[in-house]
């Protein structure tokens, strides 16, 4: 199961934000889009759930499509009329889950996501790190094949970020969906990311994470490095688009 593009280029009028991207991002394996502010993260992350129209080239769905892929915007959009609870309920009630499914999957969601002290709260009695872990609860409470994230945890305090990242991360290994996480932060990167893509201009260069399958990789030496060797990318990076 795979999300496809080949040859895909896409620009915003005249400006090109891509050209002939090849990439296939599978189902249970985590990707991260790095890359500076306004190169095209998010452009690329609404490009794959098909939001966005390429100019050239082709996005092909195996064994997925389009409903099965669900994004998460960086301003959440939770509305502040639905409790918890009822924001979980709603994408359920829109694809026709009966209510005693309904109420099992979102008594597990709401557990899985520790929000079950919180489920009667409105998102502005929430805090941020909570109303996070309430939007990611209700892209997963449908089971899709694919969770999109943009810039989960930019918001967030270093203790805060580091606990929705862990969350993440469990979610994605019970759920096993393909997980793309938009940052531009090389550390949230390491942590998250099986393969990296790097963003610069109008290219994609993948990287393999040496360090993701190391237990504790934030007490690890080599986790820092290769945060650092990321940022230092994006800096050489920078400097070539200077010159
Ligand atoms: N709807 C739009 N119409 C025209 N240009 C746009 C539109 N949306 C984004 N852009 C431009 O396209 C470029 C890429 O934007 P995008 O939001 O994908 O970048 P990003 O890497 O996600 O940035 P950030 O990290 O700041 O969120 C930017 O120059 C932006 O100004």
């Amino acid at each position: 199961m795979y999300i496809q593009l080949k040859d895909a280029s896409f620009a915003y009028n005249t400006e090109a934000i891509f050209k002939q991207l090849n990439l296939r991002i599978e189902k249970n394996h985590s990707y991260v889009i790095l890359g500076k502010s306004g190169i095209g993260k998010s452009t690329l992350l609404s490009i794959l759930k098909g939001l966005r129209q390429l100019s050239e080239g082709t996005i092909h769905y195996q064994g997925t499509n389009q409903d099965k892929i669900e994004i998460v915007f960086q301003d959440l959009r939770l509305f502040p009329w639905q409790t918890v609870k009822q924001a979980l309920e709603m994408p359920l009630i829109i694809e026709g889950v009966a209510s005693k499914e309904r109420r099992s999957r979102i008594t597990k969601c709401v557990e899985q996501f520790n929000l079950t002290d919180l489920a009667t709260r409105y998102p502005n009695q929430l805090s941020g790190g909570q109303k996070q872990r309430v939007a990611m609860a209700r892209g997963l409470v449908t089971q899709p094949d694919f969770l999109l994230l943009d810039e989960p945890t930019s918001s967030l305090d270093q203790d805060t970020k580091e606990h929705v990242q862990d969350t993440i991360l469990q979610a994605q290994r019970r759920y096993r969906n393909g997980l793309v996480i938009v940052t531009h932060d090389t550390e949230e990167a390491a942590y998250l990311g099986e393969t990296i893509l790097v963003v610069e201009s109008e290219t994609l260069t993948l990287i393999d994470n040496p360090i993701f399958h190391l237990e504790k990789r934030r007490d690890h030496l080599a986790f820092y490095e290769f945060s650092l060797e990321l940022k230092q990318r994006l800096k050489k990076g920078d400097r070539n688009e200077k010159n």
